[in-house]
């Protein structure tokens, strides 16, 4: 194994600190408590492990954090008067409604129901047009935490060759976006491009997106490059029983014997991903309030 292993949790415990000091100084000079709103519908057990965890880390960087859970059969007209009047409450700063919502509910009217100014997760349309312009926009949590990632490896991405592997709109797209606005030369594989493996060898950089588990191996990765593994898949629980292992999108072994540096999975982009949300929680505070934005947590 030669590659640099890339300790998102660690970086994400650091993040989490900046957000933390920074909080503690809105409080003492201004009088402000950042929040956190999370709507989750239904019973995923899954999503409330997720949304647990980020109950637990907004409250432990010293924000407010607001729980709202609905039942799987809500309707759309009360889902969208909880948004009405989380957006109109000055305590929350921040909105997630987590996805996926049950089938009944359109999650495009839904999501572009929340004030764009609160939308933590930059899925928002207007903030989609936004990062697309190059303007001040809410940026997407797990982009975010992926360009961290790589702006704290690499420092300067300027014309690095990118492929960002999927072309979803919470993961894939902003991303491509976010490594543009670096100025890499970015191209957006998906499950129908063509000698996919010849395109990633290619690249300096490697975001995989795909939600395929192991899909990228060793042989499709040029030596020296760096692979950010933003999958989460269970694989089957073994026959000795338990949960089943959780890997990435690429296949971690192989991959590190020809990649310069790999995130693991778990413990790479995942706790990026929850650092990102409180980072997006005080950045949409200062702005709610005029004040200075904090360095270094936006993109
Ligand atoms: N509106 C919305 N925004 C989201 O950001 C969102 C969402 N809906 N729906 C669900 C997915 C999933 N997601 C994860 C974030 C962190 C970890 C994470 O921290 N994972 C740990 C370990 C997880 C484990 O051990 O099970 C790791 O990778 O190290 C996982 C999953 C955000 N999501």
């Amino acid at each position: 194994m030669t590659a640099t292993i890339i300790d998102g949790k660690a970086f994400a415990a650091e993040v989490r600190g900046r957000v933390g000091e920074h909080v503690a100084r809105l409080k003492e000079e201004n009088g402000i408590t950042p929040g956190l709103a999370v709507v989750l519908v239904g019973e995923d057990p899954a999503s409330e492990v997720y949304v647990r965890s980020k109950g637990r880390q907004t409250i432990e960087s010293g924000m407010n954090s607001y729980e709202h859970k609905l039942p799987a059969d809500t309707s759309e007209a009360d889902l969208l008067a909880l948004i009405d009047r989380l957006n109109a409450d000055p305590a929350v700063n921040g909105i997630l409604v987590q996805l996926p919502l049950p089938g009944h509910l359109n999650e495009d009217l839904v999501i572009n129901a929340i004030d764009p100014a609160k939308d933590v997760d930059g899925f928002h349309i207007s903030n989609v047009g936004l990062l697309a312009t190059g303007q001040k926009a809410m940026v997407p949590c797990t982009p975010l935490g992926c360009l961290m990632l790589l702006r704290e490896h690499h420092g300067s991405l300027s014309g690095l060759n990118a492929v960002v592997i999927g072309r979803s709109n919470i993961v894939g797209k902003p991303m491509a976006q976010l490594l543009l606005r670096d100025s890499c030369t970015v191209t957006v594989a998906h499950s129908r491009t063509r000698d996919i493996e010849a395109v990633v060898r290619g690249a300096d950089i490697v975001v995989a997106a795909v939600g395929r588990a192991e899909m990228v191996t060793g042989d499709w990765i040029k030596p020296g490059a760096t692979v950010i593994d933003v999958g989460i898949n269970r694989l089957p629980p073994a026959e000795e029983g338990g949960k089943g292992r959780l890997v990435g999108d690429v296949e971690f072994e192989s991959a590190a014997e020809v990649a310069g540096a790999i995130t693991p999975v778990p413990g790479g982009v995942g706790p990026m991903t929850i650092a990102c949300l409180l980072a997006n929680t005080l950045t949409a505070t200062c702005r709610a309030h005029g004040l200075a934005e904090p360095e270094g947590l936006t993109a």
